[in-house]
């Protein structure tokens, strides 16, 4: 999948719809040409088989033709109609394959934003993941959408034309009220619609609030409380009446209209063929046709119907979909890190220049320097968390730990694993490595809240752990560890990561270090290089 340009959040200004909507064009063509073509051909498919029927019946009916072409005719019309729902399986799972792989893209592109800017608000973010990412695929596609369901039509329409001008345009005007009505009623269908459920959870809630309450309100006698849900389930009936009679009339309408036309069409073929205007097969062939215009309609209201709703998930989404879905660093690349005239900012205020740096297997380097002094800013450029505004980084299999990350309110275990598969010893050894002496079973609590700071970090830790990163950065991620545990940690960390960055404002990490790297004054600089430890001593 391409990237596209990341101006858009970086710059402020959320582009275009269409801007995004050629974009997503773009980056699909390959399925939407699939998918045109399977339509294109179940639309010839359909209006030859229209014209085959009315061959077929002209034949038999007056006389023409003999039974060779006739059984040849036949089995075509039989064949064509095994085809097209093949072709619209196809098309189906090929579209509904499609979107999935559209949703990730786009929670990708969410989730790569929110880490690429730290100001958005990661809940929200994950809020718009789970509830709005749907609509934004269907609204970028509805161009596409929209112009099938047209094609279908004008298909139609145009090949009714052809077989029979007249009864084209004698049910012209029924066709036309069918959309003109539904176009008109729908929305205000939805509207009810939306206004039903809400009147159904008020009243749920009432219910429930009688049930919770029901030993206080006793004191106001059963009948009472008899009387307060019968109000409000008389109100909630009363707004059900009213969306059921608008919903159920307008299909009724609709549906009235969807088999009447045809009907209409097959019955004026007839009386014309007895004045010699048309014939029989005429008949035949547009009740067939004409049974195929009201589908690609409905499907374009329903569209239109929930049009502002798809259009404001997309404003919500829009900020977010600029970021670049970086590469995962191929697999045996060597893990050296280099940091090459490199310069750090966030909306243009550098907060690092001219960071040069170089780190090796074996590297143990300790990042220290004054608050606010940027030491956070290099350790996420490292992990790629923060974009140079110049110069180039090369970090393979990065992870960056901080004290942000969060810590969902489920079990230990799930925490490290984030529910991914992983063998169970490779779990336990991650914990064991960050010195996790708590049960793997045990409560986390809403962002850790059942966790003592310490325990939380264990966590994070185990987590980037068990995901054998290649640089390993904790950012002041053991500064809830007494002496003792954090030189245990530290010892693991030496060990088992290639390269591990700590950044720590005490002096703990100074017994491991093979590299110090102070940060202040908008600079990054090596001040102490030793010789790499043995990873046994
Ligand atoms: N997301 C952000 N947006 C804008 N400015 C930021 C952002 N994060 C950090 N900064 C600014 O960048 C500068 C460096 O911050 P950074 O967190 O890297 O420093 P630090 O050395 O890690 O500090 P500390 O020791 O307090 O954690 C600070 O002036 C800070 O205000």
């Amino acid at each position: 999948m391409n990237a596209a340009s990341p101006a858009a959040t970086r710059g402020g200004g959320v582009k275009s719809y269409w801007h995004y909507a050629l974009g997503f064009a773009k980056r699909y063509w390959v399925d939407e040409a699939v998918i045109f073509s399977l339509w294109g051909a179940m639309i010839i498919l359909g209006v030859a088989q229209a014209l085959l029927i009315k061959q077929i019946v002209d034949e038999v009916v007056y006389g023409a033709g003999d039974a060779g072409t006739l059984v040849f005719q036949i089995s075509a019309v039989v064949g064509i109609a095994f085809l097209i729902p093949i072709l619209n399986f196809l098309s189906e799972y090929r579209a509904a394959v499609w979107a999935q792989r559209a949703i990730i893209d786009i929670s990708h592109r969410i989730v790569h934003s929110v880490v690429l800017s730290p100001a958005h608000n990661r809940g929200e973010a994950l809020s718009r993941i789970s509830g709005d990412v749907l609509n934004v695929v269907l609204y970028l596609a509805l161009p596409l959408d929209v112009a099938l369901q047209a094609a279908r039509f004008i298909a139609v329409v145009a090949a009714s034309l052809y077989i029979s001008p007249e009864i084209t345009l004698f049910v012209a005007p029924l066709i036309a009220v069918y959309f003109l009505v539904a176009k008109k009623l729908g929305p205000p269908i939805l509207e009810w619609g939306r206004r039903e459920r809400e009147l159904y959870s008020q009243w749920f809630r009432r219910v429930k609030e009688v049930v919770d309450g029901a030993h206080s309100l006793y004191r106001a006698g059963v009948r009472a409380l008899l009387k307060i849900l019968l109000e409000a389930s008389e109100k909630w009936l009363a707004g059900y009446r009213k969306y059921e009679l608008y919903s159920k009339s307008l299909g009724f309408g609709a549906n009235a209209i969807t088999f009447g036309v045809p009907n209409l069409a097959f019955g004026l073929g007839l009386l014309l063929s007895l004045q010699g205007v048309a014939t029989v097969g005429t008949a035949v062939a547009m009740r067939t046709l004409l049974a195929e215009a009201f589908e690609p309609l409905a499907q374009i209201m329903m569209k239109s119907g929930s049009y502002y709703q798809l259009k404001r998930s997309f404003e919500r989404v829009a900020p977010y979909l600029d970021a670049v879905v970086s590469k995962e660093p191929a697999r045996g690349e060597a893990p050296v890190v280099k940091v090459e005239k490199v310069t750090l900012s966030y909306d243009g205020n550098v907060v690092l220049r001219g960071v040069h740096l170089v780190f090796v297997p074996g590297d143990f380097v300790w990042v220290r320097g004054p608050t606010g002094g940027g030491k956070s800013t290099l350790g996420k450029a490292l992990a790629g968390l923060v974009k140079p505004l110049e110069g180039e980084i090369e970090a393979p299999r990065a992870i960056y730990v901080g004290n942000d990350d969060y810590v969902f309110d489920a079990s230990v275990w799930d925490n490290i694993t984030l529910w991914e598969e992983f063998p169970e010893e490779e779990v336990r050894r991650a914990a064991e490595l960050a010195q996790i002496d708590f049960p793997l079973d045990k409560k986390c609590g809403e962002g850790g809240s059942e966790l003592s700071e310490g325990q939380r970090q264990r966590v994070l830790i185990a987590r980037a752990l068990l995901r054998r990163p290649r640089v390993l950065v904790l950012d002041e991620v053991t500064s809830g560890l007494n002496q003792e545990v954090e030189e245990r940690v530290l010892d693991a960390l030496r060990r088992v990561v290639p390269i591990a960055v700590v950044i720590s404002h005490r002096q703990t990490p100074a017994r491991y270090a093979t590299k110090i790297v102070e940060v202040s004054g908008g600079a990054a600089r090596l001040v102490e290089a030793r010789p790499l430890l043995s990873s046994t001593s």
